[in-house]
């Protein structure tokens, strides 16, 4: 294989190479222009996508997950995964029959639990898609908050119905120094982004950023103009679980007033999607990643899918400062 990130693979006139359609070449064609202005709207475009550990369901998905990645460079944009593994932490904290619960959507970490969380992170599920990338082409490189100064974070003081919880080793990304993920994406690769990163105040101390957090701190720094947040629902509902209140489009100040209404795994995620639209990023999406290549469907069709976040109109008052705790970037 050659060292190039930017030799294709496989071939289309290979045996292999599947259309994996019944479309009639018309449709097919349609298809394909209808990503034309999107193409052009995101040449050149850095892209920050989150990829959650509930959407890795099965080994098609996350193939599927890997070709979008590769899909969204080989057009010209320069996307930046970063990973969560929420249920694949526990899965291994219950082999190894540590007790875990989380707190607010956070996990309880404790210093026990924070060597597991940095071992499946990095070592398991960072791996795999580096490798499920890279039967592509030499593209993907995986990295940690901790390489190259990337993340710094701050223990997190959480709370929980206006309540303090001590949520053990948990931090909130304070700083991003984004040259590593810079350089690679200059030398054309693929960044693939653990969120684990050092304590500001205790650097020899690694604590356990939630994905989402990270993702958006990131979005920040890197200048992204879109983060996608690719999860095991549709998108945002705001009468959770009503299925009738998904919601296509929100906007900062819409989204700021519902947030202390939303519960669970949603609370860090729509936190973080409201923190990349304060921080700049023109839209932050929440995407069903149940729903094969759909980061492609999201990023290229005219309908899109799930939830956007986006920016209050121009000329609405100005937005409140965000009242969640902590501080990504
Ligand atoms: N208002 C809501 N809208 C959508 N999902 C919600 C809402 N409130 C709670 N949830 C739950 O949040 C889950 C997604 O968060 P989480 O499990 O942390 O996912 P991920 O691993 O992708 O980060 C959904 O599967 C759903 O069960
Ligand atoms: C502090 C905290 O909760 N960290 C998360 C980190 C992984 C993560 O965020 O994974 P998902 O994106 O799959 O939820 C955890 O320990 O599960």
């Amino acid at each position: 294989m050659s060292d190039d990130p930017t030799t294709p693979t496989p071939h289309p006139d290979d045996a292999a190479f599947d259309t994996r359609t019944d479309l009639r070449p018309e449709q097919k064609a349609e298809v394909l222009v209808e990503a034309l202005p999107w193409l052009q709207e995101f040449a050149g475009a850095l892209v920050v996508v989150k990829y959650g550990g509930n959407a890795m369901v099965d080994d098609t998905l996350k193939a599927a997950f890997a070709e979008d990645m590769v899909f969204l460079r080989r057009v010209g944009l320069r996307p930046v995964v970063v990973h969560g593994g929420g249920p694949q932490i526990s899965a291994m904290l219950d082999r190894l029959g540590i007790e875990s619960e989380f707190r607010g959507g956070l996990r309880v970490t404790t210093p026990e639990a924070m060597d597991v969380v940095r071992m499946v992170l990095t070592g398991q599920v960072s791996r795999e898609l580096v490798g499920l990338i890279n039967a592509h082409g030499p593209y993907a490189v995986g990295l940690s908050g901790e390489d190259g100064g990337l993340l710094q974070a701050q223990r997190r003081h959480a709370t929980v119905d206006g309540e303090p919880v001590d949520v053990g080793l948990v931090g909130d990304v304070v700083e991003v120094h984004p040259s590593a993920v810079q350089d690679l994406l200059d030398a054309g690769r693929i960044p693939v982004v653990s969120t684990i990163a050092p304590d500001l105040e205790d650097p020899t101390q690694v604590l356990n950023v939630n994905a989402d957090t990270a993702a958006a701190a990131l979005a920040v720094a890197l200048g992204a103009k879109k983060l996608v947040v690719l999860t095991d629902v549709e998108g945002l509902y705001t009468s959770w679980p009503d299925t009738d209140s998904l919601v296509a489009q929100i906007t900062r100040s819409e989204l700021a007033a519902l947030l202390p209404s939303l519960s669970a795994g949603m609370v860090p995620k729509m936190e973080a999607c409201l923190r990349a639209v304060e921080g700049g990023v023109p839209a932050a999406t929440v995407i069903d990643g149940r729903v094969p290549h759909s980061t492609l469907l999201e990023v290229f069709t005219t309908q899109g899918n799930g939830t956007m976040v986006v920016p209050d109109p121009a000329g609405a008052p100005a937005p409140e400062p965000a009242t969640t705790p902590g501080g990504a970037a």
